[in-house]
């Protein structure tokens, strides 16, 4: 029987996730043996540049899709929202397994209520999405870049001066941190989630069929819906570079119901819109269509100015 080898980036999170889906895998009877291989990327290197300003979210994926398209490894397990909207040649995401919690984590020193901030007090994300939307709801904080992976950030915050800082709530509880540490569970309503916030994506060779058939056991039609939704619409809208923009869709029975948001920097012009549909492409597209109608490809544009890239 065919031996499966696994790239991950040697992050905690990454590494989690991995074993997560040959878990998934082995509990949906495929018996074959798997091997984890670590890859270092550019992205784990560079940890004191604007992420925005590298390269983006690419960084982390190309070392891995080198050793893809060598067949050093099978497979790669994915954060989905760290995935660009379009895939290289040969490569696919083959199966998108079900979503962990979608929502964005508020995490403060003391607990203390993101409405009962003092002003000027410190919160750390390096996410111009959260900041955006953080800086609606409180204009007088200061938005402070914090990088690292999450236990760091962790440390940060209780060691350097921050006051809260944001964190997928999906990549706390995959590193097995306690919810007990989230201050508040931010909404879609007051913060938009990454697209494919919580959700995994496993990419292999297009042409791989058999190792495609058996990965398809553990698919969740639900979230590869909801996912396809929201990927269309940052297709639509920007391509990989890093901007205010999130997105996010759930589904109540065949309806999906999505929120999308595109914004400025400094959180003072937020739009969205709220798209509902049977169709995800057509869901993601009106979307798109909706925000552009209103100046989203502006502030796109605008804002990739501001950051040079
Ligand atoms: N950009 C970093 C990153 N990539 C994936 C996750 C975990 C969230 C997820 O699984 O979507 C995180 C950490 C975070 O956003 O706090």
């Amino acid at each position: 029987m065919r031996h499966i080898v696994v790239g991950s980036r040697k992050s905690n999170l990454a590494l989690t996730q991995t074993d997560w889906v040959i878990e998934q895998l082995k509990q949906a009877g495929v018996d074959n043996e798997f091997e984890v291989k670590k890859i270092v990327t550019r992205g784990d290197q560079i940890l004191d540049v604007t992420l925005s300003k590298v390269g983006g979210k690419a960084l982390f994926v190309k070392e891995i899709e080198r050793a893809m398209y060598e067949k050093e490894i099978d497979l790669a397990v994915h954060s989905m929202k760290d995935m660009p909207s379009e895939m290289p040649e040969g490569l696919v995401i083959t199966t998108i397994p079900v979503r962990e919690d979608h929502r964005d984590a508020y995490i403060a020193e003391n607990n203390v209520a993101l409405k009962d901030l003092p002003a000027g007090a410190i919160v750390g994300t390096s996410s111009l999405r959260r900041k955006a939307q953080i800086l609606a709801e409180r204009p007088d904080v200061e938005i402070k870049w914090i990088r690292g992976n999450i236990e760091s950030r962790i440390r940060k915050l209780h060691e350097e001066d921050y006051d809260a800082i944001i964190l997928a709530v999906s990549g706390l509880k995959r590193v097995g941190l306690s919810e007990e540490l989230i201050t508040e569970y931010l909404e879609p309503e007051v913060c938009v989630p990454s697209v494919g916030q919580g959700a995994l994506a496993i990419e292999c060779r297009e042409d791989d069929h058999e190792l495609r058939e058996l990965l398809a056991r553990i698919s969740d039609p639900d979230t590869t819906k909801t996912v396809t939704a929201e990927r269309t619409f940052l297709n639509l809208l920007e391509g990989s570079c890093s901007v205010p923009i999130g997105g996010y869709a759930q589904l109540k029975g065949e309806e999906i119901t999505m929120t999308a948001f595109v914004g400025t920097t400094d959180g003072k012009t937020l739009l969205k819109e709220v798209v509902r549909g049977k169709e995800p492409e057509e869901v993601g597209t009106e979307a798109a269509q909706k925000l552009i109608g209103r100046g989203a490809k502006e502030i796109v544009e605008a804002v990739k100015e501001e950051l040079d890239i």
